[in-house]
């Protein structure tokens, strides 16, 4: 799958939790990151890395994940001179601590960090505005917007007005052509558009009073990797010897 010819793009799926991963690199000076890299899928990620002949300088975390273990600790294992990152509220361990208004830059792209908490404290978005004159932009919004839903704010410090304000101000206001890729489907979609997600999400397009109502009352049951993954990525995902 390639949007533009000044970059490579490839979405990737766990399908044990429905994770995708996304690998990013300026088609021509090959620096590469690979957006939530899950710990079960590392060496199938590296094989496309290699295979396309690119150099990963850095795997980007979305949040602290409860239903997964990042793959960014073992890929440091693996390939040391990718860094790893994630947003400094967090609270979680990584080499680069993000907040709101970062770039993070490779080769000639830049990857613009927004934050948007409220799934967890520390959850970011990451736009790719448009690569040519007239495409459109990307936008990663990890578990904060997911299509036609959005993450769940019953723990983590969650906080559905502060997601609700946090999409509304920060990824409603983008371009209605930017492409929207999701941490997560649970029904097999792989991408959305701002304008599809401002008039069809079921949530979002609701008042923040409607929304937190129906935030309150999801009744979802927990991750069930949750108490395995939280406390490995609170550590970058390296509490577990890999070598
Ligand atoms: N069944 C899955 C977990 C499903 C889940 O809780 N997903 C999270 C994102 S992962 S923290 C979520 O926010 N879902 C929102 C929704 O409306 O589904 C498992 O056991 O791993
Ligand atoms: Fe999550």
């Amino acid at each position: 799958m390639g949007v533009s010819s000044t970059y490579i793009f490839r979405q990737l799926v766990d399908g044990a939790s429905n994770t995708y991963t996304y690998l990013l690199a300026d088609a021509h000076t090959k620096e590469a990151v690979l957006i939530d890299p899950v710990l079960e899928q590392v060496e199938r990620d590296l094989q496309v890395v290699d295979e396309l002949g690119l150099n990963l300088v850095q795997t980007i975390n979305t949040h602290c994940h409860a239903d997964h273990i990042t793959g960014s600790g073992k890929i440091k294992a693996l390939r040391p001179s990718a860094c790893s990152s994630i947003a400094a509220a967090s609270g979680a361990a990584a080499d680069i601590q993000l907040q709101h208004g970062d770039i993070i830059k490779f080769g000639s792209l830049a990857l613009h960090v927004l934050a948007t908490p409220g799934h967890t404290s520390g959850c970011l978005c990451f736009h790719l505005p448009p690569a040519v004159a007239g495409a459109p932009g990307l936008v990663f919004t990890g578990d904060a917007l997911l299509i036609r839903g959005c993450g769940r704010t019953d723990f983590q410090q969650g906080d559905a007005a502060l997601l609700y304000e946090g999409i509304h101000a920060k990824l409603f206001t983008l371009p209605y052509d930017t492409l929207v890729y999701p941490g997560h489907d649970y029904k097999g979609r792989t991408c959305s558009s701002i304008a599809e997600e401002k008039a069809h999400n079921p949530r979002l397009s609701k008042s923040k009073e409607e929304f937190v109502e129906i935030m309150n009352n999801l009744g979802l049951p927990y991750p069930k990797q949750i108490a395995r993954a939280l406390p490995a990525n609170l550590e970058d995902g390296a509490m577990f010897p890999y070598a």
